[in-house]
């Protein structure tokens, strides 16, 4: 349990970072400052200098089952923002932490309160609220989003241990992926976007065999296993956050090859929330229409099953949505540019952005269909509303210093 101690400075209002001789990270905000730590109490008379206030953090929550391409997401998505994403350097080598010059992507499983061997004694899984410190999770959120560094837990899935803590500065973005990024309302509250990869059972076995047979070794009776104890919760705790988040990748198996079951060729689908700030959803051809369409002619080389694109409006978990459907995979990703040359709203800075991102990492996962164009121009998304939002920012702190 983290031990969190406010202490109310009179004098001062900016946000910046502090530290101090304990090696604890401190942050005054709206003239608190406010000590965060995982274990043991902080003695009071620390001594502290304070930088000059810093530009906020914009909180990004990206929510998938394990082995659902969540890393493969945060590669694309860290690459549209340029430099490589890195583990903290000279840090634990086991950290699950990526770091790029704009991003900062953590994993929420270093929030497992309960390790493997805890979790078996107790007879529950990562996936069960009662294995994960919530407390903590939305404490440290915060303080980042506020500019103030933090001590953040480690789980290292080599040993199954939480390892100590690891420095995390406040990013321009921060990404917080995992299992539960929206099952508490405090960290849903605190997410300037929020995506859902919801990937259904049949592919899912489809990745985590390949993943786990081929690269950890796993027999196919373990991940048949492993799926099945995991599938009450992730019914109850994990798959209900898809209501909350303002995107939704769906990923199902083709309509175009009846009775597949293969999960090589798919069905994906961009669900987008209407009237979420900063995010316009994309479109095909006519904003608000119904569409379908199937680009196979002489601009596009498709062979069996093709490739069909929809389109149009619906309602989602009560919400009103815009879904962009791809059902198929392209043979020739250079000719993916006739494709985008039909899309709107896509954020890009330059005509054939969303080609050129994805040529630049055709060897990832998911980059011949959907799943790979979806989470590119989602990625581009999250650069655009990034931009706004520090826009809006930058305008309202000028506002006030005017006033
Ligand atoms: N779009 C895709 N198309 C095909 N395979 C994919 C796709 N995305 C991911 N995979 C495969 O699924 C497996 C899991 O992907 P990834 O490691 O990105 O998932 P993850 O959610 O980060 O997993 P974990 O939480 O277990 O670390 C990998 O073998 C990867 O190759
Ligand atoms: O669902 C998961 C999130 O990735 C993992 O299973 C969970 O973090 C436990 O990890 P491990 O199996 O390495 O102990």
């Amino acid at each position: 349990m983290a031990v969190c101690t406010v202490y109310t400075v009179q004098t001062l209002n900016s946000t910046c970072s502090i530290s101090n001789p304990n090696k604890t990270h401190l942050g005054f905000h709206q003239k608190q400052v406010v000590l965060y730590r995982t274990s043991k109490k902080i003695k009071k008379q620390s001594t502290f200098t304070c930088s000059a206030a810093k530009e906020k953090t914009v909180v990004i929550g990206l929510a998938a089952d394990s082995g659902c391409g969540k890393s493969t997401f945060m590669r694309r998505l860290t690459n549209v923002f340029g430099g490589a994403a890195e583990p903290p350097k000279g840090g634990n080598p086991d950290s699950n932490t990526l770091i790029s010059d704009m991003t900062t992507v953590i994993c929420l499983d270093d929030y497992h309160s309960l390790d493997r061997t805890g979790r078996k004694k107790e007879g529950v899984t990562a996936l069960d609220p009662k294995a994960n410190n919530f407390d903590l999770m939305y404490e440290q959120v915060k303080a980042i989003k506020e500019g103030i560094a933090v001590d953040k837990p480690i789980y290292n899935h080599v040993s199954g241990l939480l390892d100590p803590p690891e420095l995390i500065k406040p990013p321009k973005i921060l990404v917080i992926e995992g299992l539960h990024p929206m099952y508490d309302q405090r960290v849903r509250d605190l997410l300037d976007f929020s995506i859902y990869l919801d990937i259904s059972d049949d592919v899912k076995f489809a990745w985590k065999i390949q993943r786990d047979m081929a690269e950890r070794g796993h027999s196919l009776e373990s991940i048949k296993a492993s799926i099945r104890a995991r599938k009450p919760d992730f019914d109850a705790y994990i798959d209900p956050q898809k209501q909350y988040a303002d995107a939704v990748i769906e990923v199902l198996p083709t309509q175009l090859i009846p009775g597949d079951n293969e999960g090589k060729v798919l069905r994906v689908r961009l669900i987008m929330k209407e009237g979420v700030k900063y995010f316009n959803p994309v479109y095909l051809f006519d904003e608000g229409s119904s569409i379908s369409w199937i680009p196979c002619g002489r601009k596009l080389t498709c062979s069996y099953p093709g490739i069909k694109f929809s389109y149009g409006p619906d309602t989602y978990f009560g919400h009103e949505v815009s879904v962009l459907e791809m059902d198929g995979q392209f043979d020739r990703l250079d000719e993916l540019i006739y494709v985008e040359s039909h899309l709107s709203n896509i954020s890009t800075k330059f005509y054939g952005e969303v080609t050129q991102q994805m040529l630049k990492l055709s060897d990832f996962p998911g980059s011949n269909n959907g799943t790979g164009l979806f989470q590119t121009i989602v990625g581009l998304k999250i650069r655009d509303l990034y931009e706004q939002l520090i826009a809006a920012k930058a305008a309202a702190s000028l506002q006030a210093t005017k006033a």
